[in-house]
């Protein structure tokens, strides 16, 4: 950001301008060369002369002395407005935002309310109440402008909870004021810089205009103002006395208005994708991989995705913590692969890995995720955000939540349409109904017109996906695109991806906890424990003859398998901590098979039969009976 606005040199004279102007005020008791209170009745109305530069007023005080101290009350009132307009409008914005529901509602009516309040007349009460006060002016003005901010925070905070680090944080059980202040209130600092400047400008306008009514700060008081009121009077006798203090509110307003452009431009710049060009020249010139790969590898000939060692580490409270370890798989062109395993096994962090989405403070320690031939983990993260959305896309577990609660549906469908390919309104418009038809929403236009929440889960589903599809990904990760949604909704749902995968030709990685979900929709599937993958092969494979325990006891946990109204069969202990890992297999604690030999190393991959492979020194020996009979019932 700051050096986005560097290379703006209208900015940066901007910014010198006004700490110019802040220097002078605060500097004005000692630097002044008069006192600006001295009247001269014998020198009054000078004109610039080398003993007054900037002349004298109709009491023969100096027009520069009076501008110095005059900034003093004009720039503390703009502190003060925007201090409280920031105060109230970013508090308002994040809680509203973060909060949502009863909590929205409350703070929209209270900002609705202060908009409708008429403010000259709010504020001519307020100082017929306390006389000519500055301080309560200002502040005032700050209440009365809150809510423009506040509605773009809650905006920008809404769009920002629904990231998928946000909801991870969530999940992972971070305090909301630590979700809050560590992850949306530094998304959203761009809009309020902008915010802040152009209000600064026009509470210097509001002070100007009420110090010129003779409202606040009473002469002899200078403020600019009011000197530019003075100046109105004798405008007959001598006029220049309207230009210093005329030029030097004109110029702050200017100069907070420049600032605020720029911030929004360098923000926005941030933002823009590249062209198609200058992408791919982006994504090739990006820094080299900041991990060490040092074994050579082989992909298949045919993979679109090949991930290999990845380890992902985040923060935990002694240091990183793996919180996935070398995971390794692949996806081919057109082809569906399936990541399942138990809540906490690491499904979802791994398609975050590849999406180049980690949670604050996350990162790829070491593995390559090499797609269409090149490793993303070399890319800058600017190279990851132009990669995905138009080549990988992702479909969430929450429909409703994927989507911004602010906007109509279409509205959203059209901004990605418009991203990704350009095109005139009408294009763009026509080309997002398409688009919505393509995932059978019964009345594309009607659902266009709608807000999130006035769609079911399955609606909002298939506008998710049609989001998803709208930069023609080649990979598209659909992480539990179905927990959230009631059975029959659920297949209607499965139905259409494997049909728009088809029709397609794209490639999908779907994570679930379900293996009848897996099974439905995959050719291979990888199963995931406790950061790793434990098994892969095909999903015909896996069900026949698993070669891990974990495959086996999942399995045997199917809902299908048990008698109707029988208590679910689940898997005896639970998934261990990341923050501790146990050596060696890290399912030996509920395993019927293990030894002292499997806790003693850590254990690699195997090879357990034509194309499938498996992370267990027994892999041999399993079989679905021994697993069964240490089953548990929920
Ligand atoms: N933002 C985060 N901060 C800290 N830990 C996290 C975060 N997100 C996930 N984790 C931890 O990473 C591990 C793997 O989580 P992940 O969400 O990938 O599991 P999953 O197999 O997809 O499970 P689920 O189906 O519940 O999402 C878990 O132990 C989880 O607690």
């Amino acid at each position: 950001m700051i050096h986005g606005f560097v290379r703006r040199p209208l900015a940066v004279f901007a910014l010198a301008y006004l700490g110019f102007l802040s220097f002078a005020a605060a500097s004005a008791s000692w630097l002044a060369p008069y006192d600006a209170l001295k009247t001269d009745m014998n020198n009054v109305l000078s004109g610039p002369s080398r003993e007054h530069l900037l002349g004298t007023d109709a009491l023969g005080r100096d027009v520069l002395s009076r501008l110095m101290l005059g900034g003093q009350v004009s720039l503390t009132g703009v502190v003060l407005a925007v201090a409280t307009f920031l105060l109230l409008g970013v508090t308002a914005g994040l809680i509203a935002g973060f909060a949502g529901g009863w909590t929205d509602r409350a703070v929209s009516w209270v900002v609705d309310l202060v908009i409708a309040l008429p403010g000259m007349v709010v504020l001519l009460v307020v100082l017929a109440i306390y006389g000519a006060n500055n301080t309560v002016a200002m502040i005032t003005v700050g209440i009365l402008s809150f809510p423009s901010i506040a509605r773009v925070v809650r905006a920008a905070t809404l769009a920002v909870r629904n990231e998928l680090y946000v909801s991870a944080a969530r999940v992972a059980g971070l305090p909301s004021w630590r979700i809050v202040l560590g992850q949306i209130l530094p998304r959203v600092t761009g809009p309020v810089l902008v915010q802040a400047s152009l209000a600064a400008g026009a509470a210097l306008l509001t002070q100007a205009g009420l110090s010129f009514l003779g409202l606040i700060a009473q002469p002899p008081t200078p403020t600019w103002g009011g000197m530019i009121s003075e100046a109105s009077q004798v405008i007959a006798r001598q006029s220049w006395l309207l230009i210093p203090p005329g030029v030097v509110v004109g110029c702050a307003i200017l100069a907070f208005a420049l600032i605020g452009d720029a911030i929004r431009d360098v923000g926005e710049e941030r933002e823009r994708p590249l062209s198609g060009g200058a992408r791919r020249r982006g994504m090739r010139a990006s820094t080299p991989s900041r991990h060490v790969y040092t074994t050579p590898v082989s992909l298949p000939a045919d993979s679109l995705l090949s991930v290999r060692g990845l380890t992902v580490t985040l923060p935990g409270t002694a240091g990183p913590v793996r919180i996935i370890e070398d995971v390794a798989f692949d996806v081919g062109s057109g082809e569906t692969i399936g990541l399942v395993g138990e809540s906490g096994c690491g499904k979802s962090m791994t398609g975050r890995a590849v999406l180049g989405l980690l949670p604050e403070g996350g990162q790829i320690s070491s593995g390559i995720v090499v797609f269409d031939r090149i490793d993303l983990t070399g890319y800058s993260s600017r190279a990851w955000r132009d990669v995905r959305g138009s080549r990988i896309a992702l479909v969430s577990q929450e429909p409703v939540g994927s989507l911004d609660p602010v906007f109509p549906v279409g509205r959203q469908v059209e901004e990605l349409v418009r991203r990704h390919h350009g095109g005139t309104s009408r294009v763009v418009r026509a080309r997002s109904l398409e688009l919505l038809a393509s995932v059978r929403l019964p009345d594309p236009t009607s659902v266009a017109r709608r807000y999130p929440h006035e769609l079911s889960g399955g609606m909002a589903q298939r506008v998710s996906i049609a989001m998803a599809l709208s930069g023609d990904p080649d990979l598209l990760i659909a992480d539990e695109p179905t927990t959230a949604l009631d059975v029959t909704v659920q297949a209607e749902i499965l139905d259409l991806l494997r049909d728009l995968q088809r029709d397609r030709g794209m490639a999908v990685v779907l994570v679930s906890h379900d293996w009848e979900v897996i099974a439905r929709m995959c050719e291979r599937v990888y199963v995931m424990y406790a950061g790793q993958v434990v098994e892969s092969g095909t999903v015909a494979q896996l069900t026949d003859a698993p070669r891990h325990p974990y495959t086996a006891g999942l399995l045997a946990c199917r809902p299908g398998r048990t008698a109707p109204r029988a208590p679910l069969p689940t898997i005896p202990g639970s998934v261990p901590d990341p923050e501790s890992w146990p050596t060696g297999c890290r399912f030996a604690a509920r395993c019927p098979l293990s030894g002292p030999e499997c806790t003693a190393r850590s254990i690699e991959m195997f090879p357990a039969g034509p194309g499938q492979r498996s992370r267990c020194l027994h892999h041999a020996a399993v079989s679905k009976e021994p697993v069964y009979g240490r089953l548990e019932t929920a």
